[in-house]
C-alpha cells in the first residue's frame, strides 16, 4: 500500500519531516469510538507505516475531545457468544500496535476510555492534555475490558487503583494518570500534539535499529522473570556492538560532533 492510500473513512496519516507520521482517529461523531473498520483501518496503517523505512517513530492521536471512546457500543451490543469468540474479537486489528516494531506515542486528550484507554496503553508511552480523561467503564455496560485494560493498567498503576478503575468505572484526570505513571507527561492542550511530534522527531533521530531493540527490552521487563530480563537486556546490549551506528555513535561523541546515523 503506497502513502496515498493510507488515509481512509475513520483515521487518516500525516507525514512530518524527521521521518515521523501521526495516526488521526477520525471519527468524530462516535467519539472515535473504535468500530470494527477503524480498527482494520488502523491496522492496515501500521502495517504500511511498519514496511516504510522513511517512518522512525508514530504517534496515534485524536481530537481535542476524544482520544477514543471505546469500542463501537452501537456496533457490539447485539453480538453473540460465537461472534465474538469466532472472530476473536480484539486480537487481530487491535492489537497490531503491541507487534509493531517501531517506537509509537499516544498523544491523548479528552477521553480515553474503555478500549480508547486500552489503545493508547499499547502504544509505547502516553503523553497527555491536561483535558485527558482516562478510565475503563466496561462494567457499567455490562462487560469488562478485553483488550488488555485488566493487565496492562494493572501493571501501569498497580492493583488497587486499576481495581478500583475496572469495578467502579471511575474515570482518572490527567494529573491522576501522571501521578499514577499511567502517562509519561501532560501538557497543554495545545501544545500536545506539537510536543508529541517533536518527541517522535527526536527519537526517529536515533539509530532506528538501537530504537527498535531498546523497545523490545523495556517491554520484555512485562513478560519475563528479572534474571531473564537482565540476561535478555544483556544480549541486546551485546548485539548493539555489531552495528554501524554502535560506531558512530560512540565515534561522534570522542570527536565532539552529532552522530550521522545510518540505521544499520
Ligand atoms: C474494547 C473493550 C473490550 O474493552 C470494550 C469497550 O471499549 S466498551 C466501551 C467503553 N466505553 C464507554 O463505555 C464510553 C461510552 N461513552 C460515554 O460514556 C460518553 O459518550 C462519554 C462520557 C465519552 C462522552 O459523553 P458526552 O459528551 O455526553 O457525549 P455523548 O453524547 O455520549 O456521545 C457523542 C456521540 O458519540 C457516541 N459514542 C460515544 N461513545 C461511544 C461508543 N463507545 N460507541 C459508540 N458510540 C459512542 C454517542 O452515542 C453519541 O452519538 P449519538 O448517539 O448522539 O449519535
Amino acid at each position: 500500500m503506497s502513502r496515498d492510500n493510507l488515509s481512509h473513512e475513520n483515521l487518516y496519516v500525516e507525514f512530518h519531516d524527521g521521518g515521523v507520521a501521526v495516526i488521526v482517529l477520525n471519527r468524530p461523531k462516535a467519539l472515535n469510538a473504535l468500530s470494527p473498520d477503524l480498527t482494520r483501518e488502523l491496522g492496515a496503517a501500521l502495517d504500511t507505516l511498519e514496511a516504510d523505512d522513511t517512518i522512525g517513530a508514530v504517534v496515534v492521536t485524536g481530537s481535542a475531545k476524544a482520544f477514543a471512546a471505546g469500542a463501537d457500543i452501537k456496533a457490539m451490543k447485539d453480538w453473540s457468544y460465537m461472534d465474538v469468540y469466532g472472530a476473536d474479537f480484539i486480537t487481530a486489528t487491535w492489537e497490531r500496535l503491541t507487534t509493531f516494531r517501531k517506537p509509537t506515542i499516544a498523544a491523548v486528550a479528552g477521553y480515553a476510555l474503555g478500549g480508547g484507554c486500552e489503545l493508547a496503553m499499547m502504544c509505547d508511552f502516553i503523553l497527555a492534555a491536561d483535558t485527558a480523561r482516562f478510565g475503563q467503564p466496561e462494567i457499567t455496560i455490562g462487560t469488562i475490558p478485553g483488550a488488555g485494560g485488566t493487565q496492562r493498567l494493572t501493571r501501569l498503576i498497580g492493583k488497587s487503583k486499576a481495581m478500583e478503575m475496572v469495578l467502579t468505572g471511575r474515570m482518572m484526570d490527567a494529573a491522576e494518570a501522571e501521578r499514577a505513571g499511567l502517562v509519561s507527561r501532560i501538557l497543554p492542550a495545545e501544545e500536545l500534539l506539537p510536543e508529541a511530534i517533536k518527541t517522535a522527531q527526536k527519537i526517529a533521530g536515533m539509530s532506528r535499529p538501537i530504537a527498535m531493540l531498546a523497545k523490545e527490552s523495556v517491554n520484555r521487563a512485562y513478560e519475563t522473570t528479572l534474571a531473564e530480563g537482565i540476561r535478555f537486556e544483556r544480549r541486546l546490549f551485546h548485539s548493539t556492538f555489531a552495528t554501524e551506528d554502535q560506531k558512530e555513535g560512540m565515534a561522534a561523541f570522542v570527536e565532539k560532533r552529532a552522530p550521522a546515523f545510518r540505521n544499520r
